[in-house]
Formats: structure tokens, sequence, C-alpha cells
């Protein structure tokens, strides 16, 4: 096989890392952080096409997934999206979901990005 040399990490992915661990500390229940499995959530393959969490956006920035910030936060949307759609507005997750997006979406603001932003050449 071939050995992988280990890859400098980008700019852009070191950023993305940052913000990752920044959501991850905002789903303390681990809601978001595998994937939803038919068995907890009945139906959900057939409900929700593009499925999205955080173990998966995680392998997306080790494999340099995300050519820019804005994919990045579209799966993060996708993500929290997906729980809004599927679960009803009286659950647990419907309302992490609505609490984690909005949380998210203030990271992203670009003064709250400010010297994040700088890494990025
Ligand atoms: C995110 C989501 O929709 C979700 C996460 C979970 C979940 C529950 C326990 C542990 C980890 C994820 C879940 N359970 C039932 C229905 C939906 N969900």
């Amino acid at each position: 096989c071939v050995l992988r040399q280990r890859q400098e990490r980008t700019p852009l992915q070191r950023m993305l890392d940052h913000l990752h661990k920044a959501i991850e500390k905002r789903d303390p229940n681990q809601f978001f952080a595998w994937p939803v499995t038919d068995n907890i959530a009945p139906g959900y393959s057939s409900i929700i096409t593009k499925p999205m969490d955080l173990s998966t956006m995680k392998q997306k920035i080790d494999d340099n997934l995300y050519g820019e910030l804005q994919e990045f936060v579209a799966d993060f949307k996708l993500m929290c999206t997906n729980a809004m759609e599927y679960n009803h507005v009286d659950t647990v997750y419907y309302k992490a979901s609505k609490k984690l997006l909005h949380a998210g979406l203030k990271l992203f603001q670009p003064d709250k990005m400010g010297w994040l932003l700088q890494l990025i050449p």
C-alpha cells in the first residue's frame, strides 16, 4: 500500500477544525455527533434525503473536501434543518437543532470570525 505521508493542514482546515470544535461544544447531548439511524428514528432515511452529522463533517475536513467556508456552513445548516424537518416542533431534537443553528450562525458572523479569517491567505 502507498504510505500516505501526513498531509499538512491548510489554513482553511485549521479554521474549520476550530469551528467544528466550537459547534461540538454546543451539542452537549451529542444528538448531532453521529449519523441518525433508522433504528433510533423510524423512517429517517426515507424522509431525509441528504443526511449530515458532525462526524461526517469532521471526516470531510480531514479529507480536505471543503473548498471554502460556505461549503462547511451549508453542511452545518443541512444538519440542523434535517432535524427540524424530521422531528416535531415539540421534541428535544427539534428544539436542540434550532438552538444549535442560531448558536452556529453567530459563530460564522465576520465580526466573531475576525481573527479566524486572518488565517486564510
Ligand atoms: C438529530 C436527530 O434528529 C436525532 C438525534 C437523535 C439521538 C438520540 C440519542 C442519541 C443520539 C442521537 C435522535 N433520536 C431520535 C430522533 C431523532 N434524533
